[in-house]
């Protein structure tokens, strides 16, 4: 009997469920509870499952996002999560049935992308997704910083306060928006993640512990920065502390925020490690420590993948820093966004056309996602050959007009 593919019914929801755990090596048992409450969360419309004899034995869920571009507009995108296809049912395609399928789906939709974040690096590039933002996470040995231990709050006339979840609730959503509205590669948050993220929704496949909740208020007295951190209780055999704090989530809107929330956890007494989670490469911390190398690189990987399906209104949807003329010839196996485009590039934004003229640059749609969020120069890729140059100085061009000052950032995963 053959295994059909397909979008999943109300019905189906608990079975769901359990083959999305079994995939991600989850208890796969649920009380009605959690099942109704990550059920509200889901539009079923965009849900899709495996089913073999009935049962479902492959999970894939996709819901409506926004994308920051370089330049602060934003691109609608599909988001893909929750993809999983069970022990017994691997390597038969399952996979490749539903990605052909959301992606068709997402077109239609008008959607310009569709993002993911990648659990291994070698699944999704034949897809045409390509990796557009790292990831790094530092470890600081804080006795080694060189910060004074006396530190005792910002010395630039703005403080820092403990606040509870009540309180991220309500000016957590409002900083993050400022901070998507002007970090390329960043994605929207919905009310949902917020909840769940401050212990208003708990789930028992999630073990909620409070962390606390950190915010900086400048001089002016406006909120720029909200940072969350959970602390572990680890003493030495001489008495000393040796306690780890690890950042949950940090969102600094300015330079002075960054500098005061990363002071500010370095100095809380007992806390000796801090890890810092999910940052951009380009965060200010190693420089805000009088000696950077007590900030030590412990992960640095890709992080946000993207699959354009509307090459043109990418292109369209962000600033360049210079103006000039580039025509790329896209290829693209699934034959979504493959064409030849000129593009007409400029510091206030762009214009994309169909063209006949004869190509500057040759390259996958993965390569052209890899370029157009600016993490990746050009004339890497082209080192690489994964892009062709038809034109001399066509990738130098590229170079130019693709990279951006601070480097593309996703805080999110999803
Ligand atoms: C956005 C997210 O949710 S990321 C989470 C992804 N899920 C997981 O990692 C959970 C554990 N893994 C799984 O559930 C499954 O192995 C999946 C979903 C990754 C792959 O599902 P499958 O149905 O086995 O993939 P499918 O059979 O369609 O494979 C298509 C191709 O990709 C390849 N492929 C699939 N998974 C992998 C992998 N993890 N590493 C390398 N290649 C892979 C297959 O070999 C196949 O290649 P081929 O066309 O050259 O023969």
């Amino acid at each position: 009997m053959t295994v059909e593919t397909r979008l999943i019914t109300e019905s189906d929801y608990p079975d769901w469920l359990r083959a999305l755990s079994t995939g991600f090596l989850r208890p796969p048992v649920f009380t009605d509870e959690e099942i109704a409450t990550r059920r509200a969360s889901m539009d079923l419309g965009r849900v899709r499952g495996a089913f073999d004899e009935g049962r479902c034995v492959a999970t894939y869920r996709s819901f409506a996002q926004q994308l920051t571009m370089a330049g602060g507009a934003r691109v609608a995108a599909s988001a893909v999560s929750n993809v999983t296809v069970s022990p017994t049912h691997r390597r038969r395609g399952l996979l490749s049935r539903m990605t052909e399928a959301e992606l068709a789906d997402a077109k239609e939709r008008g959607e310009s992308v569709s993002t993911l974040i990648a659990a291994e690096y070698p699944i999704y590039g034949r897809y045409g997704y390509g990796p557009v933002t790292t990831t790094t996470e530092w470890s600081v040995d804080v006795p080694r910083t060189g910060l004074d231990p006396r530190w005792s709050g910002p010395d630039d006339g703005g403080r820092v306060d403990l606040v509870d979840g009540t309180d991220v609730r309500k000016l957590g959503p409002e900083l993050h928006q400022r901070l998507a509205a002007v970090q390329h590669g960043a994605v929207d948050r919905d009310e949902h993640w917020w909840r769940v993220n401050t212990g208003a929704v708990r789930m028992p496949a999630f073990p909620w512990t409070e962390p606390f909740y950190a915010v900086y208020r400048s001089a002016a007295g406006t909120v720029e920065g909200l940072l969350t951190y959970v602390a572990d209780d680890k003493w030495g055999d001489a008495k000393q502390p040796l306690n780890t704090a690890t950042v949950r989530d940090m969102i600094a809107l300015t330079p002075a925020a960054e500098r005061a929330l990363w002071h500010f956890v370095c100095s809380v007494d007992w806390i000796t490690t801090v890890r810092t989670g999910n940052r951009a490469p380009d965060d200010l911390l190693p420089h805000l420590l009088p000696d950077p190398r007590a900030a030590r690189v412990v992960t640095q990987a890709d992080f946000l993948w993207l699959r354009l399906l509307d090459v043109r209104a990418v292109l369209e949807s962000r600033t360049y820093p210079s103006s000039a003329h580039l025509v790329l010839d896209v290829r693209d196996s699934s034959s979504l966004a493959a064409g030849r485009f000129l593009l007409d590039a400029s510091p206030s934004g762009a214009a994309c056309v169909p063209s006949s003229q004869s190509p500057d640059l040759t390259l996958d749609v993965r390569e052209l996602a890899t370029l157009c969020l600016g993490d990746e120069p050009a004339s890497r890729l082209a080192a690489l050959g994964r892009i062709d140059e038809h034109r001399p100085g066509a990738v130098a061009l590229a170079d130019t007009l693709f990279r951006t000052g601070r480097r593309p950032w996703c805080p999110d995963v999803f």
